[in-house]
């Protein structure tokens, strides 16, 4: 019997949903009606005083049961939706969204395709440039196992101002010398915008960290110039966040764009961020831009190196990055993390003989 009441009330809910969603659209109509003679006047479609008397007149005839404040809500939520409706759709849509351009972005650095389905990078260097004869080390080594990205650090944003703060442009001109003795591109991080112009002139990917990615001017400055930018996620930023930083460079016009996602801060103590490793095949859908992972800043942890950068691979990362120096001990910064040369060349030889690596598996999340 009782079941019988509700199938019955039940019914009589689907009319109203049915006549809500009606009127919901009618309303929607009405509303582009009215947008389309407001954008012939040169009139603001926005009206927040129409609004607010529409919310007055509901408070007014509201008889229950719900809360005036309840369908203010409602309806303001209705008056937003109608509002954004007579939005240009291509406005809405980000320009690094794939709804923008569904197939990727696909760049070249140095001979290197980064962004292609089935095709990964691996970026490896040190964390700061102490020396040439360090960087040259690792220089060697990287060349070995045939990749041609190297990173090092010249300017180094430290948690602590008594830390090592980087050797500044002297980096940037070991970095340069290295990379042309040993034809590899090299990537660095730059902090202050005022450096981006003369960076361009010694480096090939400019890197833009953690720390700064939500500095704005930066990000400004990073997307004036004709040079790709490596883009890591914010310490606590979400992935809308993330994505949003990366429409800044390429809004300025500078669309070789990779984010890379380096762990973020959480409770967890066991590892010196928590590495967000389903941001990245969420930020393969969301946009076109290539994804990398850094393993050595998501985990702090040597011996996890190994598995992050598989599960990256995996996962459907368009590359790997991590730190790696001629003697990791003496390292004048991340000593706990940095691989020394012959764990470099283990680690690569894993991950070569992983099934991972450089396949062009047509199921994987890359190939979106
Ligand atoms: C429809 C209008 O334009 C906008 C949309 C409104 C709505 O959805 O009701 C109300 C006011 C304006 O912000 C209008 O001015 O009446």
């Amino acid at each position: 019997m009782a079941n019988v009441q509700i199938e019955e009330l039940r019914k009589k809910l689907d009319e109203i949903n049915d006549n809500l969603l009606d009127l919901i659209n009618e309303r929607a109509e009405i509303v582009q009606q009215i947008g389309r003679v407001k954008k012939t006047q040169g009139m603001n479609r926005f009206d927040p005083v129409r609004e607010r008397k529409m919310l007055d007149m509901i408070s007014e005839k509201n008889e229950g049961p719900f809360e005036t404040s309840t369908l203010q809500h409602i309806f303001k939520e209705i008056f937003k939706a109608s509002l954004e409706l007579q939005e240009d759709d291509h406005r809405k849509a980000l320009l690094v969204s794939r709804k923008r351009q569904p197939e990727n972005t696909v760049f070249d650095i140095n001979g290197e395709t980064i962004g292609r389905s089935g095709t990964q990078t691996f970026i490896a260097g040190p964390c700061a440039v102490e020396s040439y004869e360090q960087v040259a080390e690792v220089a060697k080594a990287v060349k070995k196992q045939g990749l041609k990205l190297l990173r090092g650090g010249a300017f180094k944003p430290r948690t602590s101002p008594y830390d090592f703060q980087g050797l500044g442009e002297e980096g940037l001109k070991i970095l340069k010398k290295v990379a042309d003795e040993y034809d590899l591109a090299v990537i660095s991080e730059i902090v202050n915008p005022a450096d981006i112009e003369k960076a361009v002139d010694y480096i090939d990917v400019i890197q833009i960290g953690a720390r700064n990615m939500q500095n704005f001017e930066l990000l400004k400055a990073a997307g004036s110039v004709d040079k790709p930018v490596l883009l890591k996620r914010g310490l606590s930023a979400t992935i809308q966040e993330f994505i949003n930083a990366a429409e800044y460079i390429v809004s300025r016009g500078n669309n070789r764009v990779i984010l890379c996602e380096r762990g973020i801060r959480t409770y967890e103590k066991a590892t010196r961020n928590t590495l967000d490793i389903t941001s990245v095949p969420i930020l393969k859908q969301e946009t076109h831009l290539p994804v990398f992972v850094d393993v050595t800043h998501s985990t702090g942890r040597r011996d996890l190196l190994l598995p992050a950068a598989k599960a990256g691979l995996a996962i459907g990362a368009d590359g790997i990055m991590v730190e790696v120096h001629p003697d990791p001990a003496v390292a004048l910064s991340d000593s706990a993390q940095q691989l020394d040369i012959n764990q470099f060349n283990k680690f690569m030889d894993e991950i070569k003989n992983s099934g991972l690596y450089n396949k062009t598996d047509k199921t994987s999340p890359s190939t979106i």
